[in-house]
């Protein structure tokens, strides 16, 4: 029988105030957890540390700081994403590219968050299905390059953890001491997240009010005043039925979530929990598309940890190389602990992603079936900015859908690059954003973001798809 959104129990759960964690010590008990196992395996993208001493004392203050995220939270999105692996729940993922610390600002996180609450009322709404949202958010401070070095020569911007933006030979130079201002800044962004989430940022009665003045007189604008006018109506129903005080209306869960990259600060905000070792750095945590290799230190560290978490899969990936992720990552095949985020690009998806999706079903393993628009359908701009297609996202996204449909598996997701601000950074959407507007408010630290009108534009089509 269908269960109740609100009614979902959380296994194991019990009264989180009885779930707390301890950092791992050295003990045999913490050992055989082989939280550390990755320091002797091969590792690509590692941060260009220069001094390692540096490096272990900073873990050694991380080791023992109060977590980001609690282990009955990070329970908790697991079993919501059991319900997206099962097809009744839909993930929706989002933030920015790369998050800064100069950007860590109280409206940035509101604009980032009521954007994504904003997709999350067009999708629940327009496709009648829950979504778990999950924010690029409190730790998105590491990015892999393609290149070590950028156009000016320079060692490669690698993320706020790791060295900064700023373009001078200094700035560029892997800090430690950075992972300190990544643990504050994330801890200081959750912090302000739950207070305005549990304060009404996310209730439904103020649903108008989530719309930003540049967005509201736009077509996108216009059809979520549209949807949020009908919620209004619903709402003035139950109240008149006498259901007046409802938390689920006035409050929701934001996950958040990272690649994880630079491991020694995710390892350092690894703790034990019954029994258990949990990447408490964030709810969800995945493995990039230059970082996946089977043996290596990425998904060592990963398939140890409880959380849920996921890998990226580019259009090299063959069904076999599925299969064995499947079983690295979730040998007990627990539902909604592995998501698989495709990411082939719009020309590919339509044959690239079907063998594997036909092999990893065949195969009986639960997953959460997710697609990022976003990493295949990067390309400069005739004015030499990094930029993608709104028209190309959305096709990716339509071709996504098609492969499930035309195999009977569940189009679990979509994880999105956005902002809540008005950038011009993606081209095309209703807004028409050319070549010539890009330099107008292109402000990303790495890559390019749909600005809150794109995205809602997307989240309008995707809840389309999904009731189609
Ligand atoms: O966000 C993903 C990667 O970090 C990014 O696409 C790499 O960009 P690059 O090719 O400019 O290094
Ligand atoms: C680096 C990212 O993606 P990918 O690994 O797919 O390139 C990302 O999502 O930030």
């Amino acid at each position: 029988m269908r269960r109740e959104w609100h009614q979902l129990s959380y296994p194991g759960v019990g009264n989180p105030a009885f779930q707390t964690s301890r950092p791992s010590d050295d003990s045999a008990e913490d050992a055989a957890l082989g939280l550390d196992r990755w320091r002797d395996l091969p590792r690509v993208q590692m941060p260009p540390w220069a001094d390692m001493d540096e490096v272990a004392s900073v873990c050694k203050v991380l080791d023992n700081v109060p977590s980001i995220v609690a282990p009955y939270e990070v329970d908790q999105l697991r079993v919501k994403l059991a319900e997206v692996c099962e097809g009744r729940a839909f993930l929706l993922q989002g933030g920015d590219c790369a998050e800064t610390f100069e950007a860590n600002t109280e409206s940035h996180l509101l604009a980032n968050a009521r954007t994504l609450l904003q997709m999350a009322v067009v999708l629940t709404y327009g496709a009648s299905m829950p979504v778990v949202k999950v924010a690029r958010v409190a730790g998105q401070y590491t990015k892999p390059r393609s290149a070590p070095t950028d156009s000016l020569g320079l060692p490669a911007y690698r993320g706020d953890l790791i060295n900064s933006l700023e373009a001078n030979e200094a700035a560029r130079v892997a800090d430690p001491q950075r992972m300190i201002r990544a643990y504050a800044n994330s801890a200081a962004a959750m912090n302000m997240l739950r207070a305005y989430l549990s304060g009404g940022l996310a209730d439904l009665n103020g649903l108008h009010d989530w719309n930003k003045d540049f967005v509201r007189a736009s077509p996108a604008g216009e059809r979520y005043e549209a949807i949020a006018r009908e919620i209004d109506r619903a709402l003035d129903f139950i109240r008149a039925c006498g259901m007046t005080d409802n938390e689920a209306l006035r409050t929701v869960s934001l996950y958040c979530s990272h690649e994880a990259l630079a491991l020694e600060y995710d390892r350092a905000l690894a703790r034990v929990s019954d029994g258990k070792a949990y990447g408490l750095s964030g709810h969800f945590l995945w493995v990039g598309e230059r970082t996946r290799q089977l043996d290596h230190a990425h998904l060592d560290f990963i398939s140890r940890i409880a959380n849920p978490v996921g890998v990226k899969l580019g259009p090299g990936t063959s069904p076999d190389t599925a299969i064995e992720l499947c079983e690295k990552l979730n040998p007990d095949n627990i539902p909604g602990r592995l998501t698989l985020i495709s990411r082939m690009g719009n020309g590919r998806v339509r044959d690239a992603l079907p063998p594997i999706v036909e092999k990893v079903t065949a195969t009986g393993a639960k997953v959460v079936w997710q697609c990022d628009p976003m990493h295949g359908n990067t390309h400069e701009s005739s004015n030499g900015y990094k930029t993608r297609h709104f028209d190309r996202i959305v096709d990716e996204v339509l071709g996504y859908f098609e492969v499930h449909r035309g195999l009977g598996t569940h189009p679990g997701g979509i994880h999105i690059e956005l902002t809540g601000e008005d950038v011009t950074e993606c081209l095309g959407g209703a807004q028409g954003i050319e070549d010539l507007d890009l330099p107008d408010r292109y402000e990303t630290a790495c890559d390019p973001r749909l600005n809150t009108q794109q995205s809602l534009e997307l989240a309008f089509l995707v809840a389309e798809m999904l009731r189609g």
